[in-house]
């Protein structure tokens, strides 16, 4: 697409947006009485309009039926509580690309990861290193590193870490996809497992998961994706690709709120494996949960994987949040995104104090940049902030901007390259 950098220019593109009216399902916060200028989905998504209508109704349920809200009554909960978690599967489904019985909402990423390596980290004598990417979020590094000294084992020699290569372009963090398969290759003789993001949270590159998981499934090495960043944000097809297991957050791209329930996806193929898991009430088969009866009989599919009781009113949320996402689509999302970041690339392109470290490849990215600014960064970070433009820092010289395209504007996008031309 040609840009231009003019008010009319991305007001124009703002009236051809297919997607324009899903920012009006949305709260834009304000400053002042005027509405910010909300860039930081990659951390915490705006809040859906319907939300609070969506937990007043488990509230009221709660409060009209107690306990019988779990149950179907015929004058009752539109949706017994009992069976919640499953009205999010089609949602779910569509957004990461899998069958409705691969994935389900449950706890938090990290909560999650831990339950997922129970089952998918079986580390033998010969085979039990970790493959991981340097550098991924650290809540997922502490989760590896304790996961291997749960089995005893010396992390220096357990985890293997992929880093960027010294080369000029992988200086700035990135890490080419070739790099990553070779490491799988080289290692695939001790290789037990292998745990990395999909969209790495700092430089926002999103690494060729299709490509990595055929190299894991040549060397039957199980792989398992992080995808905090990447859903709700880039097309994802886990059941095509046959990634075994990954989980994310709904906090982000997918607007569930401060703290949001997460979900697992396992593949199909290991559904009647009876893997080894950290088991719950929740996650034994439902018709004979309520009999009580001792030895866990794993429900099917990823349903198999909770383990408690379900937070409802988070559950509410997950389903408003995630019924909007679905219903735009992730293909017109995804089309949107890719002229909207586009367009931030452009804007900043003046710049040179900006440094981008977010890949200029649209294939290789969602729709945050990371912009590298290591003279006055933080200056202009407060600055931007000021100006009612929010964004968010990472240590040490690193800002994080996201255009998203259920709720910004072309607009939005050009009030930034203003704020920077004012700063510079
Ligand atoms: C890539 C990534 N992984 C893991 C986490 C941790 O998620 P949680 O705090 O929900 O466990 C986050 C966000 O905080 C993240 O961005
Ligand atoms: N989970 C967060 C939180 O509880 C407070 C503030 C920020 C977060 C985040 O999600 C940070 C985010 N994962 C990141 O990419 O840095």
């Amino acid at each position: 697409m040609n840009y231009e950098n003019s008010l009319a220019f991305a007001q124009q593109l703002d009236q051809a947006d297919p997607l324009r009216h899903f920012r009006d399902r949305f709260h834009i916060p304000k400053r002042d009485g005027q509405p910010l200028i909300y860039l930081c989905g990659n951390s915490l998504g705006l809040q859906p309009k319907t939300a609070r209508d969506a937990l007043n109704r488990e509230l009221n349920t709660w409060q009209n039926l107690g306990v019988e809200g779990w149950f179907d009554q015929p004058e009752a909960a539109e949706q017994p509580w009992l069976s919640y978690h499953a009205t999010c599967k089609d949602a779910l489904a569509h957004i990461v690309g899998a069958e409705p019985s691969e994935v389900c909402p449950m706890n938090a990423l990290t909560v999650n990861l831990h339950l997922l390596l129970a089952s998918f980290y079986k580390p033998t004598e010969k085979k039990f290193r970790i493959l991981t990417i340097k550098g991924d979020f650290p809540s997922d590094q502490y989760a590896l590193e304790t996961q291997v000294k749960h089995h005893g084992l010396d992390v220096a020699k357990t985890i293997i870490e992929i880093a960027p290569q010294d080369d000029g372009e992988s200086t700035l963090g990135l890490i080419h996809t070739t790099d990553i398969q070779k490491a799988i290759v080289e290692h695939a003789d001790s290789l037990a497992v292998i745990w990395m993001s999909g969209l790495n949270y700092y430089t926002g590159q999103v690494y060729n998961m299709a490509a990595i998981a055929e190299t894991a499934k040549l060397h039957c090495i199980p792989i398992g994706l992080d995808l905090a960043h990447a859903i709700g944000n880039v097309p994802l097809r886990l059941h095509d690709w046959d990634v075994d297991f990954a989980t994310w957050c709904s906090y982000k791209y997918l607007n569930g709120g401060p703290g949001a329930v997460s979900g697992v996806f396992v593949h199909q193929k290991h559904h009647d494996q009876n893997l080894p898991r950290l088991a719950g009430w929740w996650g034994y088969r439902e018709d004979r949960r309520f009999d009580m009866t001792p030895g866990f009989l794993p429900a099917s599919g990823a349903d198999g994987w909770q383990v408690s009781t379900p937070n409802i009113l988070a559950l509410a949320l997950h389903r408003a949040a995630i019924s909007i996402t679905a219903e735009a689509g992730l293909v017109a999302l995804r089309q949107k995104s890719e002229q909207l970041t586009g367009f931030l690339e452009y804007v900043l392109t003046p710049f040179d104090e900006i440094q981008l470290l977010t890949p200029d490849d649209p294939n290789q990215r969602g729709c945050q940049l990371s912009l590298l600014v290591r003279k006055k960064g933080k200056a202009l970070f407060t600055y931007l902030t000021e100006q009612g433009i929010i964004g968010d820092w990472r240590e040490p010289d690193c800002i994080r901007l996201a255009p998203t395209p259920l709720y910004n504007t072309f607009e939005d996008v050009w009030q930034v390259g203003e704020a920077l031309r004012k700063f510079f």
